[in-house]
């Protein structure tokens, strides 16, 4: 395992003045949606950043990962949506962008709750590598690993995070 020379809270924080602009966009303060399990955590983090007065909602992968027969129900969480999705504004967060397919699946999940009027996404790490047409709407670095690598999200207990890479 070894660090990347990602400054995460620096992302963070960048992350923040995104998505400042981002809010300032809309008319009505949309909801932000976070993607089990680091994406929520970030979502949670940037609701409390941000003063957001509206709870966040949570989206899991599991039950249209099309991998779901290796991975199973494990790690990807609960969906937890505390409002009606019909006719809002939603911001999908997540902590890392690489194949495309966690989106895919949540995006599924989020539609078998009803039609929001717009879906965005937000992610902190874009690491290329798509298998499909998913695109963020706002990424706040772009790193370039080879496929045997992973790039986990580190939280640590003070609230604080980091990136790690990780030989799969
Ligand atoms: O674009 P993809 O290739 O689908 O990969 C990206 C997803 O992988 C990670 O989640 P993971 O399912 O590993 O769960 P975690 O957030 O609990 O680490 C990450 O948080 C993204 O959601
Ligand atoms: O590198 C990767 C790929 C998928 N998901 C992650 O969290 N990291």
């Amino acid at each position: 395992m070894s660090s990347l020379t990602l400054d995460a809270e620096a992302l963070y924080n960048d992350m923040l003045r995104g998505m400042r602009l981002q809010l300032a966009s809309y008319e009505q303060p949309p909801r932000l949606v976070g993607v089990a399990s680091g994406g929520a955590w970030l979502a949670q983090r940037l609701q409390k950043d941000l003063e957001l007065a509206d709870e966040i909602g949570i989206l899991s992968s599991a039950m249209h990962r099309d991998d779901f027969s290796q991975r199973g129900l494990a790690s990807s969480g609960q969906t937890l949506l505390p409002f009606d999705v019909n006719g809002a504004h939603l911001i999908v967060v997540d902590d890392v962008l690489y194949t495309g397919r966690t989106i895919r699946a949540v995006l599924n999940e989020l539609f078998d709750y009803g039609r929001p009027a717009s879906v965005k996404l937000v992610v902190l790490v874009d690491r290329g590598g798509r298998e499909l047409p998913v695109q963020p709407d706002l990424a706040l670095a772009r790193v370039t690993l080879p496929a045997s690598q992973t790039l986990e999200l580190a939280r640590a207990e003070d609230g604080r995070f980091s990136f790690q890479v990780q030989d799969r």
